[in-house]
């Protein structure tokens, strides 16, 4: 998967040199390009801003210097990927559809994504709608807070996504078993986690999961997958349909 950013601060990205994303991106399995976006303005202090039409506090990013950049990094990517590819281009907002975990497995199946973080009061509106005239671009938003830019966002979207890819992480089974995994734990929160040692400051590991019985385990986990999630996140145990519930579960 490629992926393009173009942001004012592009060293905002430095986290994706390490860790999980850092060993995709050396092994060839995650493709990112950083672009900033000052290096399509045209004056002496690269202005990428200005005053909102209408009034309002704050400024708005100018169509034309995001213009210049994505037609550029299309033009770049292009180059790698072909005269006819085009990237899914994804703008953090918060006034954007809910970024969740089908959307990272929707974007995961991508070939090719170019986020475009904005800042101050957001980007020139007309920009989506001119690129959504000829690929998709998507306005989404992490959570019902607001940044100080999207950049943040697209970390969270850029690690949602490139762990889903195949080969990122060592035990495939670590993604089926996500919180809001599609299948048995889709619209679940996972429940506890323990490793050794058996006893710790008087704590103990449940003793089921030291039991082996893989059956009693599976069953214990599910209980508290669903437990915590009628604690903490009831509205989703209404998403779980007639299928998602079954007759053991009516008792937690
Ligand atoms: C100015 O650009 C912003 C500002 C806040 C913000 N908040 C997001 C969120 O997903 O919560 S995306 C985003 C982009």
């Amino acid at each position: 998967m490629r992926v393009d950013i173009i942001s004012i601060f592009p060293e905002y990205f430095a986290p994706l040199d390490v860790s999980l994303m850092g060993k995709a991106r050396e092994r060839g399995i995650l493709d990112i390009h950083l672009h900033q976006l000052r290096d399509w303005t045209h004056d002496v202090h690269k202005t990428v801003d200005d005053t909102p039409y209408g009034g309002g506090p704050g400024m708005v990013m100018k169509p034309e210097v995001w213009g210049e950049a994505v037609d550029a990094v299309i033009e770049g990517g292009r180059a790698a990927r072909g005269a006819d590819a085009l990237p899914r281009l994804v703008v953090p907002t918060p006034s954007g559809r809910p970024f969740t975990q089908e959307v990272a497995l929707e974007y995961a199946e991508e070939p090719w994504l170019l986020f475009a973080p904005a800042r101050y009061e957001g980007i020139d509106s007309r920009v989506v709608a001119e690129y959504g005239e000829r690929l998709r671009a998507d306005e989404v938003s992490i959570g019902d807070y607001v940044l100080a830019g999207g950049e943040a966002a697209v970390l969270v979207m850029v690690e949602a996504v490139g762990r889903l890819l195949p080969g990122v992480l060592g035990n495939a089974r670590s993604v089926a078993d996500d919180s809001f995994a599609p299948g048995a734990m889709a619209n679940l929160l996972e429940g506890p986690v323990y490793t050794k040692p058996p006893v710790w400051r008087g704590h103990e590991v449940p003793e089921v999961l030291l039991s082996g019985h893989h059956g009693r385990i599976a069953r214990w986990r599910r209980d508290e997958a669903l437990r915590r999630t009628l604690d903490r996140r009831p509205e989703l145990v209404a998403r779980l349909d007639r299928d998602g519930l079954d007759k053991h579960d009516r008792r937690v």
